[in-house]
């Protein structure tokens, strides 16, 4: 195993090789693996990939193993960067999730693992590509509430994923939703709750990003409007730009994994990959 985050262990951290990574003065990449490991076996690497500078780590860290001899070379990146820019809505767009997915490709890995895909586009796009399912993330978030909850998923984009999480957790109720965009912005512009009335049920909102927050807060109110209880979100992967001041204000308390940073925040629950896998 080389893990290119060494705080990021979320296979364990046994059979780790050693390695130093450092950046030139210029700014440029460099890896030096040490030679102290069985190169006739599997070696898989993990990282957090954020950006184009993460992937172009991976990428020199993949060539320097295949020239000591490495022949199996697998890759655990729990969230997909571009995931979400699986289709071109406005032409002059890229396509950034291919982009992503070619390169990768490039380097003919023997597996590349992805914790909840944001779409089917992700695994698609990728060769071997193996997926991890949101299913036992949520199923220890509901442990952690300790009571009742009503499922409910932003969109309707996501309904066939949280039907999956509810058969996984033995029939959970599902409250669908869908949400609106502006044809010519593309921008956020209202949910509707399927539901009369919510009747102080407790909720649970589960999706797999959460960025700037804005999803979750106008879903939160149109779930108030509908008489919701007590409001909790579960987040596979934790971008958070805006932070929790206005975020933290809808929510009894919010779950997330370590798939793209840690999390030190009141109100907010970590689980750790490690813990879910
Ligand atoms: O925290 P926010 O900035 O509000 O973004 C979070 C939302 O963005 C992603 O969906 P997206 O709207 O991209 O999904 P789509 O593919 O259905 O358009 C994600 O699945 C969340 O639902």
């Amino acid at each position: 195993m080389l893990n290119l985050n060494p705080s990021f262990t979320p296979l364990g951290e046994n059979n780790l090789i050693e390695y130093k990574s450092f950046l030139f003065a210029g700014g440029e990449p460099h890896i030096k693996i040490s030679n102290n490991f069985d190169a006739s076996l599997p070696v898989t690497i993990t990282h957090r990939i954020n950006s184009f500078n993460d992937l172009g780590l991976i990428c020199i860290t993949v060539d320097a193993l295949k020239r000591m001899g490495v022949k199996e070379i697998n890759l655990f990146i729990p969230y997909f960067p571009a995931a979400r820019q699986d289709r071109v809505m406005i032409p002059g767009e890229p396509l950034s999730v291919k982009v992503y997915a070619d390169i990768i490709n490039a380097m003919a890995l023997a597996s590349v693992t992805v914790f909840d895909p944001h779409s089917e586009v992700t695994p698609a796009l990728l060769n071997n590509c193996l997926t991890i399912s949101n299913h036992e993330f949520i199923k220890q978030v509901i442990a952690k509430i300790g009571a009742d909850v009503k499922l409910i998923s932003p969109d309707g984009g996501a309904l066939k994923k949280i039907y999956k999480v509810s058969e996984f957790l033995g029939g959970a109720e599902v409250v669908e939703c869908s949400k609106s965009r502006d044809v010519k912005t593309g921008k956020l512009s209202g949910f509707k709750v399927y539901s009369d009335d919510l009747a102080g049920a407790d909720c649970l909102i589960v999706d797999d990003i959460c960025d700037g927050g804005g999803t979750f807060i106008g879903l939160a109110e149109a779930l108030k409007a509908k008489n919701a209880g007590k409001l909790y979100l579960a987040i596979s992967h934790g971008i958070f730009s805006k932070g929790f001041d206005e975020l933290g204000k809808y929510f009894e308390q919010i779950f997330t994994t370590d798939s793209i940073k840690e999390v030190d925040h009141v109100g907010v629950t970590q689980i750790t990959l490690a813990e879910i896998l």
